[in-house]
């Protein structure tokens, strides 16, 4: 019996074109190995699989592509190799590499028939959706949130784009409630993770996305406390490695910094005041405790426990970061250590750290597991929940492919509702949506020769009639509106806006603005004789409709919502989130107004000015 000929009697006329089709797979982690099983047995002709990351201990529970000696070895690799002997008949490419790298160009994309979406993270997510809509190609989006997952069909033009709604945000503290009035553990395990271990161990003037700075004026004088604080630390961190040093750490912020805080009568008037800790005392008492007791994941520890897991972990990774200090070159940027809920020296040091000021406040302690959960950000994952999120995007993928749009769904897992599955119509795009709502088209670009005025004089005012209201703007903020002039005679190449990149040209005129143009980088050496900027064809750019809805701002969607395509899970999130470099630096295209740094160009002097950069939002939790 051939091994098609069931996928032949359900699929019908679609299977020979399934057969034919090439599409791709992004992620290869829990999602994407059921995914990338389902795309292989049902026959799909050549899959390309892009993952970033390498396989570890804790993904083999529920990435069943993946075994224990696949430890540290290319997810894409692996999934293809293990998914080959599926069916031998697919032609399967792996890609270890970011599906941002430049090597995944819009023509690239457009070289598939179908994209899916299998990742955990926001700022992945919104570069392939922008990818998916200029090179017209539908995409399949998909995530999960422990019993939760969703599935979304995103076809250009037709539905709403993974942008048209807005998205969930990561949650942050109030600084006062980290540095000085915690209350509940998670408050602890922040400041261990995010103030303590960074101080530590980490770059101190990182900008930390737990630490909610939307309140700054209130704050301004619990951030200057924080910053001398650290300064004090930054002197104690001179001194690792030496016999003194875990003392000098815990004196300071477990003792000094403690008492100082206990002094200020005004905040004990409501609240309970903390109690310092005396090094001498708890390290008497925890000689009989030995360091294996941070193999104890699962009770809470004491506070001699504490202490020696405190001290062992400083220790380790200490010796971690001298060693790769003393092996790194002078000239080049100075070793660093971030933490990784699987990486058991941070993991540990976090965990005693927070239980040790949790225990200065009366506050609960909490086992290393479950610190683990709350300082990784996890909902832990749920394979049946990857397996169904997994079979709802290739039954998805079938509607898509037939060309039966209309009855393509958003569905959703859930457990509270009446039914496991449920599902909606697709929306149409929101036409105010800054991603789908606008008008695309390729640029062509002698980057030789073109300047920023050749695009504003030549294009946007000449030929496509532009008034002076407008501005022009990538990823990074506006490089170019009537109050902003100075860039005008720069060369696309000194700004920054290469092959492959986007401009978008928002129209601000006030009777009668024009949707905005999205506008794709195609680099090209034109004939001298030629303009050094044109269009590719005539455009006839649609004016925003006058009814529409509210625009989006995508104000506050600076975080990962992990699965969530829609604002149905909103209030819960997943790993990934607080740890993404990246988070958000697409959101908002009119977020800042740049000045290029003039040794570039070679003009004037003046450095990169980011302004206005106030878009970031924050839930607060109250103390
Ligand atoms: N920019 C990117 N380019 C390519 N792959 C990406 C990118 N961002 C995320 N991924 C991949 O998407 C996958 C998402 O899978 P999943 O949500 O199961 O995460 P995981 O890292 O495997 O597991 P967990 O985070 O639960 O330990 C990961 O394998 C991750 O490497
Ligand atoms: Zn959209």
């Amino acid at each position: 019996m051939g091994r098609d000929r069931f996928a032949k009697q359900s699929l019908g006329y679609l299977y020979p074109r399934i057969k034919q089709s090439r599409i791709l797979m992004i992620g290869a982690g829990g999602i994407g190995c059921e995914l990338l099983k389902n795309l292989v047995l049902t026959g799909f002709g050549e899959i390309h699989i892009v993952d970033l990351d390498t396989i570890d201990l804790s993904n083999l529970n529920r990435q069943f592509l993946f075994r224990q000696e696949h430890i540290k070895k290319s997810k894409a690799l692996v999934a293809k190799e293990s998914a080959a002997k599926f069916n031998p008949h697919i032609k399967l490419e792996a890609h270890h590499a970011n599906i941002k790298d430049p090597q995944f160009n819009i023509q690239w994309f457009q070289s598939f028939a179908l994209v899916f979406n299998a990742l955990d993270n926001l700022d992945a997510r919104r570069h392939v959706n922008k990818m998916c809509l200029a090179a017209d190609v539908p995409l399949i989006e998909s995530g999960t949130t422990g019993f939760n997952g969703q599935v979304q069909p995103i076809i250009k033009g037709k539905t709403e784009c993974y942008d048209c709604s807005t998205k969930d945000v990561p949650k942050s503290f109030p600084v006062c409630t980290i540095r000085s009035t915690p209350s509940q553990p998670i408050h602890c395990i922040v400041w261990a993770k995010s103030y303590l271990f960074t101080e530590m161990f980490g770059t101190s003037d990182e900008e930390t996305p737990e630490f909610d700075h939307s309140e700054d004026n209130e704050n301004a004088k619990e951030i200057e406390n924080l910053r001398q604080e650290s300064q004090a630390l930054n002197n104690i961190r001179q001194s690792m490695g030496s016999d003194e040093f875990a003392r000098k750490v815990f004196d300071k912020v477990f003792k000094d910094d403690i008492n100082r805080l206990r002094s200020m009568e005004d905040m004990w008037k409501t609240r309970k005041q903390p109690n310092a800790l005396d090094f001498d005392g708890i390290s008497k008492g925890a000689s009989g405790t030995k360091p294996s007791i941070a193999q104890q994941d699962q009770k809470a520890w004491t506070v001699a426990e504490n202490f020696t897991v405190f001290s062992d972990s400083l220790r380790r990774l200490s010796t971690r970061l001298q060693t790769s200090q003393s092996q790194t070159g002078i000239d080049t940027v100075a070793p660093v250590l971030v933490f990784d809920k699987d990486d058991e020296d941070t993991l540990d040091f976090v965990a005693a750290s927070a239980n040790l000021r949790s225990i200065i406040f009366g506050i609960e302690s909490k086992s290393k597991f479950d610190i683990k959960q709350m300082a990784g950000n996890i909902i832990p994952a749920i394979a049946t929940t990857n397996a169904m999120t997994a079979s709802l995007c290739v039954m998805q993928a079938f509607k898509v492919m037939r060309g039966d749009i209309d009855k393509a769904r958003m569905v959703f897992l859930e457990r509270s509702a009446a039914r496991v599955i449920n599902s909606d119509t697709l929306k149409p795009p929101n036409p105010n949506c800054n991603v789908c709502g606008v008008m695309s088209s390729t640029l062509i670009v002698d980057p030789d020769r073109a300047t920023l005025n050749d695009l504003v004089e030549d294009v946007l005012k000449s030929q496509l009639g532009y008034g002076d209201e407008f501005s022009v703007n990538n990823e990074i903020g506006t490089l170019y509106d009537p109050d902003l002039d100075d860039n005008l005679s720069k060369k696309f190449i000194d700004l920054g806006v290469k092959a492959d990149s986007f401009l978008t040209v928002i129209d601000d005129d006030e009777e009668n603005p024009r949707v905005n143009l999205s506008l794709a980088i195609l680099e090209k050496t034109l004939p001298e004789d030629t303009k050094a900027v044109h269009l590719p064809k005539k455009l006839d750019i649609a004016r925003k409709p006058k009814d529409a809805p509210a625009p989006i701002t995508n104000g506050g969607t600076n975080g990962d919502t992990n699965g969530h395509v829609a604002a149905s899970f909103v209030g819960t999130k997943r790993k990934r989130s607080l740890e993404d470099p990246e988070n958000g630096q697409q959101q908002d295209n009119k977020r800042g107004k740049i000045q290029m740094p003039s040794k570039a160009v070679g003009v004037q002097d003046d450095d990169l000015v980011i302004a206005d950069d106030s878009n970031d939002g924050a839930i607060v939790i109250d103390d």
